[in-house]
């Protein structure tokens, strides 16, 4: 920061050497506002921003102040981020909020990374020869397997590469033939960027030496992106496994560590190279500072292939349980650093939640108890520690799903509807008095309301309840058909409440590509997911697990986090999900655009949890929001706001019963002010009504 805006100017247009005044005159007006806010109060902020906003020349703005920095920096084709740190200006390729998101997950991972730094104890088993080491590890992950897949239905393990392939072959003895192998998800802690097939693929060593043996399902197997690894895209396979983790992780097949939202696998097992580096965490490399991401990658291997993913510190030291093997005496000199805690080992950094355990052969061992001699008591308590100890104490399960709430494929739906692609205009009659109010018959009282919001409006009303489903159920599925037919997936959102009965005819429909489905709630109670008030309980129970949506397009809540985390937590995955272009994004507001939104409303007229008077219904930043203080039980909970569901592309509002008909006469004649007369599309929104619901309108 050495030179002033001025002369950084003039650098880069040498022509205008020495003459500022032709710099401005060519660059337009200038300014450079140095921390303007000081002693400013909130209004005043305010003005500043407003004055910066229509000032038409370029600004440096150097400002902490996080209030003007979203005012000024809201339209991302006016304005950049670059980033004051160490000495360095770095330009941040994203949105100020994106930027603070990212500040967020650091602050997050360096108070985990202090508080297991403070908290580090190697425990080591020191067997005669590899051979014990491989078969005590191989026990230690039975008797694992065995309690987790009891606790929780699952057994989430990362592999790493080298000899640990080898070891794994000791699992294939006929004492552990009762291992529940259908439950286990298998990942990998570092892996080369190389074609799936390369001999020096992690994946393909395991595959060959130890997964073509054991019935594990390969849905449960993630390897890396496969054309990603044919591509040698290292950066691209690093995004794309941490988006594979999330994804779990939202589906609690991966459990997070404490609050800090950080994937906590249930056993790792690791290697460690003579230079100290474990998974592809190298000494000397940046990417063992690396905090905030889950997955990075590197391309200048000092072992080769050079490209390469791995984990990150802090995703490996979340595990329950981290195992160390090392044999030979080629990484003992490793060893005895580590145990005299020389931290440029990136190993020396290895802990876990529960325990993190060194196997050692006498070889690798050996130089360890040469440095430690000095000190015999300390040799004794670990010269040949009983080498199998199971661990004893209780973990840190927070989490426990009964199986029946995971999203396994389930069994084929029965057909009975076939529905054909039609237009939603030409959905075929089902009651015989079915009544259909144009947009103009139920706007007769409020002729004035001609705006564009009311031409996307339509109001469906059925005899019955079973009617109205049946016609809901063809309605989704024409919507469904033409979004996989446009652009291969079909984003849906789904409320609570007695939307989820009305659904029930969905999944008999047999036409529908269910594997293309996306599917979130528009609202979430901060319950666990086996909770009865869990809306996602309710959907999977009713129709999720009768359809066969792959569960990695299944976006739950996290519910191991507290409402206001939970939210931040869906809207960064809905954010990822941005990214990755499984969601579009409204090109006119900028909020995601799902395909369709099928939403339920309450007596009082709330949709998702958005309730009547509450200032949550005036949101107009973020996407997901939490509240505290739902007047409807529970009172914790998330929620879209308006301007997601009001960008969504088709929203269902679907209502039945007299106990709801005031609300839906308010709303629809603009009789009174209810959340759901908010509701709106940018495509069509259609009102499905049973009689009773529409008797007042
Ligand atoms: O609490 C909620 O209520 C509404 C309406 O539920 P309903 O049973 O009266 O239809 C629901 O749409 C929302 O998702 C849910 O969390």
């Amino acid at each position: 920061m050495e030179e002033t805006p001025v002369h950084y100017l003039l650098r880069l247009h040498p022509d205008q050497e020495g003459d500022q005044k032709a710099v401005r005159a060519k660059l337009g007006k200038f300014g450079l506002q140095d921390e303007p806010t000081n002693h400013l109060d909130m209004q005043t902020i305010d003005a500043l921003a407003d004055a910066l906003d229509g000032f038409k020349g370029g600004v440096v703005l150097v400002s902490h102040d996080s209030r003007l920095i979203s005012r000024v920096c809201q339209d991302e084709e006016k304005s950049e981020i670059w980033v004051v740190k160490d000495g360095t200006v770095t330009f941040f390729q994203g949105t100020f909020e994106e930027y603070k998101e990212e500040l967020k997950r650091e602050i997050k991972a360096e108070n985990h990374m202090a508080s297991y730094s403070a908290n580090t104890k190697r425990e080591k088993k020191v067997f005669d020869t590899e051979d014990d080491v491989a078969k005590a590890m191989a026990e230690y992950t039975f008797n694992l397997s065995k309690k987790f897949c009891k606790k929780r239905g699952y057994f989430t393990i990362v592999l790493s590469g080298g000899d640990l392939v080898l070891w794994l072959k000791k699992l294939l003895v006929p004492e552990y033939a009762d291992t529940e192998w259908s439950k286990w998800h298998v990942f990998w802690v570092d892996e080369r960027v190389v074609p799936l097939d390369d001999k020096d693929s992690n994946y393909k060593q395991t595959l060959d030496s130890f997964l073509s043996e054991v019935p594990i399902p390969t849905s449960n197997i993630y390897a890396i992106d496969q054309n990603c690894a044919a591509l040698g895209d290292a950066k691209g396979a690093a995004i794309l496994y941490e988006e594979c983790i999330k994804r779990l992780v939202n589906q609690n097949i991966i459990r997070t560590y404490k609050s800090s939202g950080f994937p906590q696998f249930d056993l790792q097992l690791l290697g460690m190279g003579p230079d100290g580096h474990m998974a592809s965490l190298f000494p000397g490399h940046y990417q063992i500072k690396e905090k905030a991401s889950l997955v990075t990658y590197i391309t200048n291997s000092p072992k080769l292939p050079p490209k390469r993913i791995t984990f990150t510190l802090p995703v490996i030291n979340c595990a329950s349980y981290n195992l160390m093997a090392v044999c030979g005496e080629a990484q003992a000199d490793a060893v005895a650093k580590v145990f005299n805690d020389d931290f440029n080992l990136p190993s020396a950094r290895l802990s876990a939640d529960t325990q993190a355990i060194w196997y050692l052969d006498k070889a690798a061992a050996s130089h360890f108890f040469v440095s430690m001699a000095s000190s015999s008591s300390f040799l004794r308590s670990i010269l040949f520690s009983s080498p199998t100890n199971f661990p004893s104490r209780s973990d840190s399960l927070s989490s426990f799903f009964p199986k029946n709430l995971t999203c396994s494929p389930p069994s084929t739906p029965s057909p009975l509807l076939s529905v054909s692609s039609i237009g939603s205009r030409s959905i075929r009659r089902v009651g015989d008095s079915r009544r259909k109010l144009s947009e103009a018959r139920s706007m007769a009282t409020t002729a004035s309301q001609t705006g564009k919001e009311e031409n996307k409006k339509r109001v469906e009303i059925f005899d019955t309840e079973e009617n109205l489903a049946i016609d809901l159920a063809k309605y989704t599925a024409d919507l469904s058909d033409k979004f996989c037919k446009e652009r291969g997936a079909f984003t849906v959102v789904v409320s609570g409440g007695s939307l989820i009965k009305s659904l029930r005819k969905l999944v008999e429909v047999d036409s529908i590509d269910w594997s293309r489905w996306h599917f979130f709630w528009v609202d979430e109670r901060v319950v666990p997911k086996h909770h009865e008030d869990s809306n996602y309980k309710l959907a999977y129970d009713n129709f999720l697990s009768k359809v066969p949506i792959p569960p990695g397009n299944v976006y739950a809540i996290n519910d191991s986090l507290s409402a206001e985390a939970a939210a931040d937590d869906y809207e960064t995955c809905l954010k990822h999900l941005v990214k990755t272009n499984v969601l579009r994004v409204s090109d006119s507001t900028g909020f995601p655009k799902f395909d369709l939104m099928l939403l339920g409303m309450g007596p009082d007229g709330h949709v998702a949890s958005l309730f009547p008077g509450h200032g949550l219904c005036n949101e107009s930043k973020k996407w997901v929001a939490s509240i505290t203080d739902s007047p409807k039980p529970p009172s914790e909970r998330i929620t879209f706001t308006f301007p997601v569901i009001n960008s969504s592309a088709h929203v269902a509002l679907v209502v039945c019963g007299s106990g709801k008909a005031e609300p839906v006469q308010m709303a629809l004649n603009k009789t009174g002010s209810v959340p759901a007369g908010s509701v709106s599309a940018e495509e069509e929104l259609v009102w499905f009504l049973d009689k009773p619901a529409s008797s007042k309108l």
